[in-house]
């Protein structure tokens, strides 16, 4: 849209990281922002969803590291000498600081966003027109924002089915169960996405006895089926329940506690039940239809790779334009948007690159290439190592995960990956690396690794896939 100018003025409609990340890089661009969003800046991401459920699950790999300790050799004792084999979760004072964290994580980005000269106007906010956006603030009072440029960034909600209607306290979406006062007695979860398995597994880990409700025939019907077999595995192990092929009809509160009927006419019993059945966006009711901006079936917006809508100056990104609800697609989409509405030099999204992870333990961690879209390309080779023969972890008592890279046959150039161990979503990076910046699995196998180390096992699988000549 021209030149970087000091004059253009932005106005972001939600401030999680499609919206916060896209002020600051609009404000580094010296455009006049103002961020509107109704619940706090960070969005869902830092209140709710993203930053609340993954110090949840590090609080409960805490707990299972303590559980584990015996197998190398160490244990708790109490002061009599006697070996301590129960650690005990306190809900509430988890909670507590879940919910200060995300607080805290919310007002560093707000401090930030203020001192690069970012307006942050508390409010809900709609499109009047294609440069308009008429907020009613938390105050009540109306206001009319102008913009050379907006951006909808503003997010998506958990779904709810009318025979199961979240009450807050024992039929709760995830939103909800950071208010629980004590660790449920028998949690249902239902839906087996990456939203349901983490969940599940972290309070399985604080001591609940969970049974997941999952529609298909494996847990995380969306990732590498291998890493899905896996986490299921260990799911079992553990002590969960998996129902699989079964799906939820409803959901409702008897006696003390609630009871889901699947479809099938099957009743399961519980103290609670989260639903994580995926989320719908939050682009109903703020005027989008009325300016003309196009949403897809599914109600989310149509974006091109740089972040325009349909309307021109209106760009849109996160969750509400269902590219991928990652907070890291969010962003670099939030950032493409004021890029490109702002004249700086613009790299259009680019998916065949984005790294994702699932916080189960272990972890699944991916990038890049899915093992189906190689089983699909004869010109695809893959290869999958197990990570139980790598030495680091053997050390480290890691008995299950592996690593599988995918790589072109011919020239060798990495294509994707998938890491299944604990942290994984730090071992994958140079996978994501060399995939971004189209290295070969040679190049990758002849870079050093450390002795001994999981990554030993990065190089080892690339080295595997080394082209051979007349293949
Ligand atoms: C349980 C869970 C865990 C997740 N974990 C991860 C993870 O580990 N890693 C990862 O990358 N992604 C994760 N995600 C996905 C990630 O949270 C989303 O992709 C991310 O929040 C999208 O950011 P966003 O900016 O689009 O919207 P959001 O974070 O949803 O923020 C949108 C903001 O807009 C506001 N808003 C909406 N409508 C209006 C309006 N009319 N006026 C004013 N304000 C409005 C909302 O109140 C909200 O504050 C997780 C999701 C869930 C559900
Ligand atoms: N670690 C992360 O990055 C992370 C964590 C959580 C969510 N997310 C993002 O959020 C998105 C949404 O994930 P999600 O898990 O909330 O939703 P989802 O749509 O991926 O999964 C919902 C699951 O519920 C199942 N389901 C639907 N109706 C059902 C019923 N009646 N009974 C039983 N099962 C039913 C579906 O088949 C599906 O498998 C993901 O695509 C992911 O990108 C990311």
């Amino acid at each position: 849209m021209g030149d970087v100018t000091r004059t253009s003025s932005v106005v972001i409609l939600g401030g999680g990281p499609g919206g916060y990340e896209a002020a600051l890089v609009a404000a580094h661009l010296g455009a006049s922002v103002t961020v509107v969003d109704r619940d706090g800046i960070g969005g869902a991401a830092v209140l709710t969803d993203c930053v609340p459920s993954k110090t949840l699950i590090a609080t409960a790999d805490y707990l299972g590291g303590i559980e584990t300790a015996s197998e190398l050799g160490v244990h708790l004792e109490d002061h009599e000498g006697d070996v301590a084999t129960e650690t005990v979760a306190e809900l509430d004072a988890i909670n507590r600081r879940v919910l200060s964290l995300a607080a805290a994580q919310s007002a560093d980005i707000t401090a930030r966003l203020q001192e690069v000269g970012v307006r942050v106007v508390s409010g809900t906010g709609r499109l009047a027109s294609p440069s308009e956006v008429v907020v009613e603030g938390t105050d009540g009072a109306i206001e009319t924002i102008s913009a050379d440029v907006v951006l909808l960034s503003t997010g998506a909600t958990p779904r709810v089915l009318p025979s199961a209607q979240p009450d807050g306290e024992r039929i709760l979406t995830w939103q909800q169960v950071y208010e629980l006062p004590e660790i449920p007695d028998k949690l249902i979860v239902v839906g087996s996405g990456v939203t349901g398995a983490e969940l599940a597994q972290a309070y399985l880990g604080l001591g609940t006895d969970v049974t997941l409700i999952s529609s298909r025939d494996l847990v995380l019907p969306g990732e590498d089926q291998d890493a899905a077999a896996v986490i299921e595995d260990v799911f079992r192990r553990r002590g969960m329940t998996v129902l699989n092929r079964s799906r939820m009809a409803s959901a409702e509160r008897r006696g003390d506690g609630v009871v889901v009927t699947l479809e099938d006419g099957r009743e399961v019993e519980g103290s609670h039940v989260l639903i994580a059945v995926g989320a719908v966006p939050n682009t109903r009711d703020i005027g989008l239809e009325e300016v003309g901006v196009e949403l897809s079936e599914s109600g989310h917006i149509v974006t091109d790779r740089v972040s325009r809508t349909s309307v021109r100056g209106v760009y849109a990104a996160g969750d509400c334009t269902g590219v991928f609800a990652l907070a890291s697609v969010a962003a670099m989409q939030g950032r493409t948007a004021m890029a490109h509405a702002l004249g700086d030099a613009v790299t259009p999204l680019r998916l065949s690159a984005v790294s994702a992870n699932v916080f189960t333990d272990p972890e699944i961690a991916t990038v890049g290439m899915s093992a189906a879209d190689a089983a699909d390309n004869s010109d695809v080779e893959a290869v999958m190592m197990p990570l139980s023969r790598n030495p680091r972890a053997k050390m480290l008592g890691i008995a299950e995960g592996f690593v599988k890279l995918f790589a072109y046959r011919g020239t060798g150039t990495l294509l994707g990956g998938v890491v299944v161990a604990p942290r994984a979503s730090e071992l994958i990076f140079p996978v994501a690396l060399a995939v971004a910046n189209r290295l070969s699995v040679d190049q990758v196998a002849s870079t050093f690794t450390v002795y001994p180390s999981l990554t030993g096992t990065i190089a080892e699988a690339a080295r595997r896939l080394h082209p051979l000549h007349g293949e």
